[in-house]
């Protein structure tokens, strides 16, 4: 039976007994309209010929780097296309003295990558600068850390000029384009203005604010018509396809044309959600082989009988880290049956550390986790192991299976794929508890979750207590909810419902070809309208 989602609220409440544990008896879509698969890439184009899907993002894993980089788009977009095979363009990851336009080319398996280097200058502008100190935190609703320089807008939309001038040396006519995040918005308009007529479809990974939140955006208004210039506009849950609508409606930009579908510009947009996914099969197989991991192993006998905790996640003042530690402590502080019976492995590789928002960050989590373990720990127990790490996915499987309680709790995040493999990796017989923030798109899917509110640190440690004292039989109940979800929604759905809803896209548009000029539309926003009085 579906349990209705449910937000914590109520205040700690002190164990007084023992924790019904993980291993003991306890006590006690959002899929798009109109997807059908018509002409997805690698099928057939209407001249006979095969259609290559190319994919772009800036995070490219080719394979001869040989490092793993932690990141749900790279993981994802590799689910995605290792089976269809294509061509995968971005950057390079590195950073030389003068950047060529022309792409180095490597094949791994069915994909063909093909990569740029950026300069300093292109670095710290498009990357460091405006999409991670304006478009990322503008978009995760912090506005508290945005920092506007003239310079990094500028640089953001050369360097999109010119990842469009390197990807056109390589583009045939009947490629269909499926461009991803933040740092591509103005691709396709580039790739446009370069005479390419392409399909070309935009998934953000991250989350699209309400328009008083978004508008904050230096070059905003560019930033939407830029977003006009796709087939496709895809967001990981229906509340960024809403935010994203009124943004379009309120600056007078989009005009609509039918249920989620506008006119901009003269051009016919597509905006839906299609929420990405994990290869679940996949990834519990992983998880049952991690059991064997050395590193797993290890932990394992390292733990001794006291239960586990997890959290994994990038150093990212998104993922809630600070105030995770805080409920954390919380907990401790409200519930003294646990001490010395719980052992909360906080995984957290360092993440764009030249960012100064980032580089802040880093010194006041590890003082955070530090001085609660110098606050509540003994000499036999460290309640909190902070590591700084990379963890391959095969160990991850493995700890993801033996802990007791996932802790997935950002202040806001697209999807947040942790939450899912963590799910994913539960054996069935004695699945732990997945404690989710509301404010991760994957609250959308995962009901069975206790959800919380992350800045409610009493409600996050009461959430902890009480995972950590559910009976087996609800345990259960929670989790095959979830796992039946994650069944459905695959990595692999998400790819063909979003190429299957392009493909659709350009039969619409030879079926009912817009006029080439239309009137603009008018404004509907007030602040707009007096601005053009
Ligand atoms: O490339 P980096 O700057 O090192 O950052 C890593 C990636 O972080 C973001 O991931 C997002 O995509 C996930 C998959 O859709 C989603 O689950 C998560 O909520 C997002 O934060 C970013 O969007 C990627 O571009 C980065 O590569
Ligand atoms: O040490 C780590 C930490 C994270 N990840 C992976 O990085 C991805 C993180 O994706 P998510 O959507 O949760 O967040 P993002 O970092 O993309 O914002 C997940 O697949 C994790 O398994 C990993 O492989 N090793």
């Amino acid at each position: 039976m579906a349990r209705k989602q449910e937000i914590l609220s109520d205040a700690p409440q002190p164990a007084t007994s023992a924790p019904a544990r993980k291993g003991a008896q306890g006590q006690g879509s959002s899929s798009p309209k109109g997807t059908s698969p018509r002409s997805a890439p690698n099928g057939k184009s209407s001249s006979g010929s095969r259609q290559r899907l190319v994919v772009v993002s800036n995070r490219v894993p080719v394979p001869k780097d040989g490092s793993t980089k932690a990141g749900g788009l790279a993981i994802a977009l590799e689910g995605a296309l290792k089976e269809s095979g294509g061509l995968w363009f971005g950057w390079s990851g590195n950073i030389v003295g003068d950047a060529s336009d022309k792409p180095e080319v490597v094949q791994g398996g069915k994909i063909t990558f093909a990569v740029v280097d950026l300069t300093q200058q292109d670095y710290d502008e498009y990357y460091a600068g405006f999409a991670n100190r304006a478009l990322w935190p503008v978009c995760h609703y912090r506005l508290d850390l945005v920092q506007l320089e003239r310079s990094d807008t500028d640089g953001y939309f050369r360097v999109n000029r010119a990842f469009a001038a390197s990807l056109a040396r390589l583009l045939q006519p009947d490629d269909i384009i499926w461009i991803h995040d933040y740092h591509f918005i103005p691709l396709a308009a580039e790739l446009r203005k370069l005479g390419f007529n392409n399909r070309i479809g935009f998934f953000l990974h991250i989350p699209w604010p309400p328009s008083d939140v978004a508008s904050a955006l230096p070059a905003y208004e560019r930033l939407l018509r830029g977003l006009g210039a796709y087939d496709v506009v895809g967001f990981h849950t229906p509340l960024d396809v809403e935010n994203f609508q009124q943004c379009l409606v309120r600056e007078g930009i989009g005009q609509p044309m039918g249920p989620n579908e506008y006119q901009v510009d003269g051009r016919r947009i597509r905006v839906e959600p299609f929420p990405v996914g994990i290869d679940t099969q996949a990834f519990a197989r992983t998880a049952v082989s991690g059991e064997k991991n050395a590193l797993v192993r290890r932990t394992k006998a390292s733990m001794g009988d006291r239960d586990l905790i997890i959290g994994v996640d990038r150093l990212d003042y998104s993922k809630g880290i600070k105030q995770r530690i805080e409920s954390f402590s919380c907990f401790l502080k409200s519930s003294p049956a646990f001490h010395n019976r719980v052992t909360y492995i906080q995984i957290t590789p360092k993440s764009r550390s030249d960012v100064p928002e980032y580089k802040r960050m880093q010194h006041e989590i590890a003082e955070q986790a530090g001085w609660t373990n110098g606050n509540f720990g003994e000499v036999d127990w460290t309640p909190i192991r902070y590591v700084n790490q990379t963890v391959g996915h095969a160990a991850l499987a493995g700890l993801y299976r033996m802990s007791q309680v996932g802790l997935v709790t950002p202040l806001r995040d697209g999807m947040n794929l942790v939450a899912k493999e963590f799910v994913a990796a539960q054996p069935p017989e004695d699945p732990g508890v997945l404690i989710l923030s509301r404010f991760a798109g994957a609250a959308h899917e995962l009901n069975g979750a206790l959800l919380v509110n992350p800045y409610d640190t009493e409600a996050c440690a009461a959430a902890i207590t009480r995972a950590l004292q559910m009976p087996l039989a609800e345990r259960q109940e929670r989790w095959i909810t979830m796992w039946e979800r994650l069944q459905t929604n695959t990595v692999g759905a998400w790819c063909r419902q979003f190429l299957s809803c392009l493909a659709d896209s350009a039969a619409e548009a030879e079926e009912e070809p817009l006029e080439p000029k239309r009137a603009r539309v008018r404004s509907r926003s007030p602040r707009r309208q007096a601005t053009r009085a």
